[in-house]
């Protein structure tokens, strides 16, 4: 793994959003994997303003995020696809039905499941999965135990991540318990990945993913048997 140190989280931001820019440059009908979570918001911003700024153009990029609240249609606005809409999509000239997003409001999810996987593979792969990653190291919405062979599917949500996205609810009832989400094979296949991370909060995550062993119980880890993946990580988060 190439690990980029950073000052900050605007720095973090920055750094990000060339690297994600390069690759829409360089790489036509670019396959663009994205997250969602707190730590990704500055990186579209940024691509948001240079694309004001400089016209990057997103018309021929498809995008596939990782997951989405089950229970959750894409109008409630505790939804990703309502997330991902309001902080890049709605600013930037990308083709929303180039967008995909996990359904978590349809009736069969086993289906949906299988589909959203078919979909990516039918589009040829994602070239390029920008990933954030939870405090107790799951990435997507795979949680600790989640085995490595998992393609998208439906999970029960960790306490400690309902408690940590509870911040966007009004109050914990309201807080989803299950989501659907690609799975770690899924992600693995993304033909490269950058992972970003910031924050005090994230310090034991980012010392495991370097220093700990390569284990189910930490998601994450996985990403070390990966042969391209980029971490952008600030001080904050690298402390010891
Ligand atoms: N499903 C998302 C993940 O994709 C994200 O990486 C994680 C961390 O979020 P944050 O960036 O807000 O710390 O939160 C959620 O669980």
């Amino acid at each position: 793994m190439n690990l980029i140190k950073v000052k900050d989280y605007a720095e973090m931001s920055q750094k990000a959003a060339e690297f994600i820019i390069d690759k829409v440059r360089s790489t036509p009908g670019l396959k663009l994997g994205l997250a969602t979570g707190g730590t990704p918001v500055g990186t579209y911003q940024k691509l948001i303003e240079d694309h004001q700024n400089n016209k990057t153009s997103y018309h021929d990029v498809v995008t596939f995020n990782l997951d989405e609240y089950i229970g959750l249609s894409g109008e409630n606005k505790n939804s990703y696809r309502f997330f991902m809409n309001n902080k890049l999509f709605n600013h930037i000239d990308i083709e929303k039905s180039n967008t995909f997003i996990p359904r978590g409001d349809v009736e069969d999810i086993i289906s949906e499941c299988r589909k959203y996987e078919e979909l990516i593979s039918k589009h040829g792969g994602v070239d390029l999965q920008i990933l954030g990653i939870g405090g107790n190291g799951h990435i997507g919405f795979n949680e600790p135990g989640t085995s490595f062979d998992t393609k998208t599917h439906v999970v029960n949500l960790a306490d400690s991540t309902i408690q940590a996205n509870a911040r966007f609810f009004n109050s914990m009832e309201e807080v989803p318990t299950q989501a659907i989400t690609m799975g770690i094979s899924s992600i693995m296949k993304s033909k490269e990945i950058l992972l970003l991370i910031s924050g005090e909060g994230k310090r034991e995550a980012m010392k495991q993913l370097l220093h700990g062993k390569i284990s189910e119980e930490f998601p994450a880890s996985v990403l070390n048997t990966h042969p391209a993946v980029t971490i952008i990580a600030d001080q904050a988060a690298l402390a010891d």
